[in-house]
């Protein structure tokens, strides 16, 4: 394991400086009967090198939210911004090359490609955009993320936490503006859970990366800088330095038995 600081990403950003906003994002769904407002007016700002986790009732617009800021999903009204660019200005191709060089991804089901080695997947996103891996940047990732000697395995050769490592290692290879998680512990045992949030809040702190986590379990919450409760999609709070117990105590405001869904 390093703790060698990283690189700033283009000189464009500094710690501190916001990665992404939303200003009154607003997504309807349908319309008539089957008009569903998932997103009500939603503003908020992810700073750099902060790490937020979204948490909220089944259905109150997590997914929504982290959609509509990654460009994977159209805004009815409003803005998202990502690194300044605001994304309903952009046309498919610039949104697609956005979202490949700002943005990183980290699902629950992992996704990597089953026929590439560990560090063909890592490098995947590279590799189609055409660009050459910072090595150094790389060898730090994969050292970080403890997988050097697993580099030519495929997915199926790996354990479901060492997947999600190498999915890790692959949204960071970019340097990206802001890593959206989503559930990203939801598949895992609790052990490798741990070493995944661990290792997005050593992202956070060390790399200045800024990452954005939906979860539904406090304890996943709790390794976050910060809070946003949503619910009916809107933030109805925010919580800082949270701990699992003062996250179930705020949850319990929503549905008084301490669970969000
Ligand atoms: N493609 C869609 N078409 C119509 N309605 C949708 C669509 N996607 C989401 N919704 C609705 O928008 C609202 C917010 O959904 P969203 O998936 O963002 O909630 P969530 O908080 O992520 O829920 P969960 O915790 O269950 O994943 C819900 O009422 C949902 O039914």
């Amino acid at each position: 394991m390093t703790t060698t600081q990283a690189p700033a990403n283009d000189g464009a950003t500094r710690a501190g400086a916001v990665a992404a906003r939303a200003s009154g994002l607003t997504k309807i769904y349908g319309e008539g009967e089957t008009r569903v407002v998932a997103l009500d007016g939603v503003s908020v700002e992810f700073r750099r090198s902060e790490y937020t986790a979204i948490m909220g009732p089944s259905g109150s617009g997590k997914s929504t939210l982290m959609h509509c800021m990654a460009g994977l999903d159209t805004i009815s009204g409003g803005s998202a911004t990502i690194a300044d660019v605001e994304l309903s200005k952009l046309k498919d191709k610039k949104l697609t090359q956005l979202r490949r060089d700002k943005i990183g991804f980290v699902f629950q089901a992992f996704n990597l490609v089953p026929t590439l080695t560990a560090l063909e997947n890592i490098t995947l996103t590279l590799d189609i955009a055409g660009r050459k891996p910072d090595k150094a940047w790389l060898d730090q990732i994969i050292d970080t993320v403890g997988l050097s000697g697993r580099l030519s395995h495929r997915p199926g050769q790996l354990s479901g936490g060492q997947q999600q490592r190498v999915a890790c290692a692959r949204a960071l290879a970019s340097r990206p503006e802001i890593i959206f998680a989503d559930e990203p512990t939801g598949n895992l045992d609790s052990r490798s859970g741990a070493e995944i949030l661990g290792f997005l809040r050593r992202c956070a702190r060390e790399f200045e990366q800024t990452v954005v986590m939906v979860t539904h379990d406090a304890t996943a919450a709790s390794y976050a800088d910060r809070v946003l409760f949503l619910a009916d999609g809107k933030i109805v709070d925010e919580l800082a330095d949270p701990t699992a117990d003062s996250v179930l105590e705020r949850m319990k405001r929503f549905d008084g038995k301490g669970r969000t869904s």
